[in-house]
């Protein structure tokens, strides 16, 4: 059979929101849909993002904890250096274990899967520079663009000819740098920060802000830098970088200013990890006659539709959270519109949990006590350290809080935060209590089998002082 060139929807790239509207609507509506995919099948997330970042940092956990408890007598025996061959073979193990189960689905699917590069030419065309070579032409009644974004990398003097690495290289390192540089303090630094400090690594983070995290409050972010000190990385905040000489992975140096005295710091590899650019330059958004931000992210109402009405776009590139877990909202708003699924779903007041996986993890959903603080938002605060939830005194895991902010004029849960062992884990309860405007007592009140981490949210909530 022919390929057919037009379809009910197109996706143009295979990130999360994109992919999954097409394989739903073919699988609900049998309709003809294709996913148009340049280089990472289904994405960043499996490939270089956020499951190979997990998976090194379990690697660095092991390495970790081996040596913490050889230390301790409690394994016998020497632990050697980490191997990162052996780091490497069991993340690519997973990413091929990955890229395995999405072919399959696509073979499962009526969705069709375009390997190329796509482009918009208006009218709900796209031309697309074949991966095996030459061009196809392809329409479709919709379009969802979910092409992604990737890492920054500014016009400091000297940066991009220091060739720095950026999350994508850094996790396929053969060796253990001896000093790595990172240039910024965020989820991406941070987490590498933590793994390659455990793999053996000195390691400094340079950030241009007064303090690191700072969309998190003090005592949070404060919590977790002392914690990452313990371990040996290093920090050097309101350090602005004015040129970078030498090359990663031999020498490096930056060079700039630090509360306004001259500073240098010099390392032997460099990592960028200072935000990340939209993938919007170059899909033909102008031909199309689509509309971008002020940031460069393409511009969508809260349906995610965008200024021409049957193109809509998901994920990082239209300026979504960027985690994966909004991208697949971002999924669920966009197929609801399209199979008129009413009320629609939509971006506006959606929670944005997240998880930063530093270890002790740091998890968050709602409020936070700056915020409710700069919005006027009166509520009560319980806080207890995580020795409280007593499954982390069997692990040896006591570090870190949990707090939660309860309105101060009715029961509800505002927002919660747990820097500890697996805090992400304890986030789906409070979201569940947040989205459905239970009483923190629900929470309170609930039997939690013992000892598991979330029998500790039973004590934190049993804290909140009752009455407004
Ligand atoms: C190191 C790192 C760790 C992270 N860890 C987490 C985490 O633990 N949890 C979490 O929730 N989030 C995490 N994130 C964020 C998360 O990875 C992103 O928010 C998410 O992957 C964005 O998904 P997306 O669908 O918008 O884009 P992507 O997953 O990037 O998909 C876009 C796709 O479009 C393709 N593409 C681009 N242009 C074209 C074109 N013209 N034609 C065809 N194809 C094209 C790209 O090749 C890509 O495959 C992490 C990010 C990084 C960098
Ligand atoms: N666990 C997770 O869910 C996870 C993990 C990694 C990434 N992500 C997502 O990816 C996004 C991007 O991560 P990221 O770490 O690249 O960005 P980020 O926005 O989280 O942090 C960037 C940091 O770099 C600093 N910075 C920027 N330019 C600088 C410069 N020139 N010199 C020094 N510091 C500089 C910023 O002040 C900021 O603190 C995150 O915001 C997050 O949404 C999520």
């Amino acid at each position: 059979m022919a390929t057919p060139n037009h379809y009910h929807t197109i996706s143009l790239g295979s990130g999360e929101a994109g992919r999954c509207i097409c394989w739903t609507l073919s699988s609900t509506l049998n309709v003809p849909t294709a996913v148009i995919e340049s280089t990472y099948l289904c994405g960043s997330c499996p490939n270089i993002a956020c499951l190979p970042s997990k998976n090194f940092v379990y690697s660095a956990e092991i390495a970790h904890l081996a040596k913490k408890y050889t230390a301790t007598g409690l394994l016998k025996g020497d632990v050697k250096d980490v191997n990162m061959a052996a780091v490497l073979a069991r993340k690519n193990e997973m990413v091929k274990g990955l890229t395995k189960m999405h072919e399959d689905i696509f073979e499962k699917s009526d969705t069709e899967l375009i390997m190329g590069r796509g482009r918009l030419i208006g009218g709900g065309i796209i031309e697309i520079d074949l991966k095996s070579g030459g061009k196809r032409i392809v329409t479709a009644d919709n379009i969802i663009i979910c092409t992604g974004s990737r890492a920054k990398v500014d016009d400091t003097p000297g940066l991009k000819q220091a060739k720095p690495m950026t999350h994508i290289e850094i996790m396929d390192l053969h060796q253990v740098p001896e000093h790595l540089l990172i240039l910024g303090g965020g989820y991406v630094g941070l987490e590498f920060a933590q793994a390659f400090r455990r793999f053996g690594a000195k390691v400094s983070v340079v950030e241009r802000g007064g303090r690191i995290l700072k969309i998190e409050d003090e005592d949070v972010s404060d919590a977790l830098v002392e914690i990452l000190k313990g371990e040996g990385v290093e920090f050097f905040t309101s350090f602005t970088v004015s040129s970078v000489t030498g090359i990663s992975g031999r020498s490096v140096t930056l060079t700039g200013t630090r509360n306004g005295t001259a500073f240098e710091l010099k390392g032997t590899h460099l990592l960028v990890a200072s935000g990340r650019l939209p993938n919007t330059e170059d899909i033909g958004l102008e031909a199309a006659g689509v509309e971008l931000t002020s940031t460069g992210h393409i511009a969508v109402n809260e349906y995610l539709q965008t200024s021409i009405p049957e193109i809509f776009a998901g994920g990082d590139c239209a300026g979504s959270p960027h985690f994966t877990h909004m991208g697949y909202d971002d999924f669920r708003i966009v197929a609801d519109f399209l199979l008129n699924k009413k009320p629609f779903r939509s971006t506006k007041s959606r929670q944005v949990p997240y998880t930063l996986y530093t270890n002790p993890e740091l998890a968050h959903v709602g409020l936070s006590e700056n915020a409710a603080r700069k919005t006027g938002v009166k509520y009560r605060l319980a806080k207890i350290p995580m020795a409280n939830f007593l499954r982390t005194r069997a692990m040896d895991a006591t570090h870190g809080f949990a707090k939660a902010l309860v309105s101060a004029t009715d029961d509800t849960v505002l927002g919660f935060t747990a820097l500890g062992d697996r805090a992400g884990e304890l986030l789906p309860v409070v979201q569940l209590a947040m989205s459905a405007g239970l009483p923190y007592t629900s929470i309170s009140s609930l039997i939690v089998t013992h000892p598991t981490l979330n029998e500790g949210l039973v004590d934190l909530f049993s804290s909140v002082l009752e009455g407004s």
